[in-house]
């Protein structure tokens, strides 16, 4: 790695570290929220939900296997920011194409080294998450932090349409796996392991934009209908919310992941609030209210849904539930619908980077899709 100038990260409450730059070199703005995996940062410098947010990785050493071209989660990095204890200074893997120092130059994301990740994490977990800079170009911090203050909180942004895809394209299951689902998923930020994971269990997916509507969705006339994880504020979804609505009122098999269990949420007339400090990590724990078993899981949200933990309500669509509840602080993860076919969980079951603790609610929704009456030839 190259020699490094310094850099500056300031909070929105004025609290300023100072570091050395780490990939490019700039100035950049964002929601600073801590990460808490010690594996997978590549997946999460890639996943769309990290859209305008600055990332501090706990983990004190990242880098060391490096980036390569098969990991991503999507085309481009999206972290707005990254803030590392200490970058690798050699990579090793046999995997690795570039240094992960490489690939943010190359992907002009600013970057910051600092020995105070510990005392910044626990800021943001004491005072929550907030607005954010790197400079390596500003040296006066009162200067930044008037930017900082100047730019649109994560509450209330509606981010899903800048990430998405703006054409539809298909995923089809690997050779020799017969295609025996069609599934519709909607693309709020999509992370490319999950129609993978669909295809691996036979469904051909078709991956429309975030724009998409009822009529767009039901016009594939698909067995099942998927929404997706996404950056931005779950109450800023209404076109999302008006197109699931329009999928369990024709009772289509339903799965949701992230900000589609906040979409999933909303449709049923719940609630969704800001978390002071989210959940970003891969050690998370929830447990499955039915079977009381314990998943560790992968999880990035700064948002939650509002809904009773310990009874069946009722919802515009009958009866409902929450599924999984997280350990750690009881946040709703889950919800199933009674009487539908329709299910959601706001931790990630594709983890490309791991834990796979819940890699069978894929299989469930197979399973929904299979329980359907036989659709029309498609
Ligand atoms: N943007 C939403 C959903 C995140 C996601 O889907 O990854 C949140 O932060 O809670």
């Amino acid at each position: 790695m190259s020699e490094s100038g310094p850099a500056i990260l300031v909070l929105e409450d004025g609290r300023v570290f100072h570091g050395r730059s780490f990939g490019a070199t700039g100035e950049t703005f964002g929601e600073a929220v801590f990460n808490t995996g010690m594996t997978g940062y590549q997946e999460t410098l890639t996943d769309p939900s990290y859209h305008r947010q600055i990332v501090v990785m706990t983990a004190p050493h990242i880098g060391n296997t490096g980036v390569n071209d098969d990991d991503p989660e999507s085309g481009r990095v999206w972290v707005a920011g990254y803030v590392v204890r200490e970058p690798a200074r050699i990579t090793s893997n046999w995997r690795a194409e570039r240094t992960l120092d490489e690939e943010l130059r190359r992907q002009g994301v600013v970057g910051v080294s600092l020995t105070g990740t510990r005392a910044l994490t626990r800021h943001l977990r004491d005072r929550g998450v907030m607005r954010a800079a790197i400079s390596t170009t500003e040296t006066d911090p009162l200067a930044l932090l008037e930017r900082v203050r100047q730019q649109p909180a994560m509450a209330g942004a509606d981010l899903a349409a800048e990430v998405s895809t703006r054409e539809p394209y298909e995923v089809m299951p690997p050779e020799g796996v017969p295609a025996r689902f069609h599934v519709a998923a909607v693309d709020l930020g999509i992370k490319a392991m999950t129609p993978q994971r669909l295809a691996e269990r036979g469904c051909r997916v078709t991956v429309l934009p975030a724009s998409a509507t009822t009529e767009d969705i039901l016009a594939l006339d698909p067995d099942g209908v998927f929404f997706s994880n996404g950056p931005g504020d779950p109450a800023t979804a209404d076109g999302p919310v008006a197109a699931m609505r329009g999928v369990l009122d024709a009772g289509r098999p339903l799965f949701g992941i992230c900000f589609g269990n906040q979409i999933l949420g909303r449709a049923l007339d719940l609630g969704t609030y800001k978390l002071p400090f989210g959940h970003r990590g891969v050690n998370q724990p929830v447990i499955d209210t039915r079977s009381g078993r314990v998943a560790i899981t992968s999880q990035n949200h700064g948002f939650a849904v509002d809904a009773p933990l310990d009874t069946p309500f009722d919802t515009p669509y009958g009866r409902a539930e929450v599924s999984h509840i997280g350990l750690n602080d009881r946040v709703v993860e889950g919800l199933r619908l009674l009487d539908r076919p329709a299910f959601s969980v706001q931790f990630h079951p594709e983890a490309a980077a791991g834990p796979h603790d819940a890699a069978e609610l894929f299989d469930a929704f197979v399973d929904l899709m299979s329980a359907q009456p036989a659709p029309a030839a498609k």
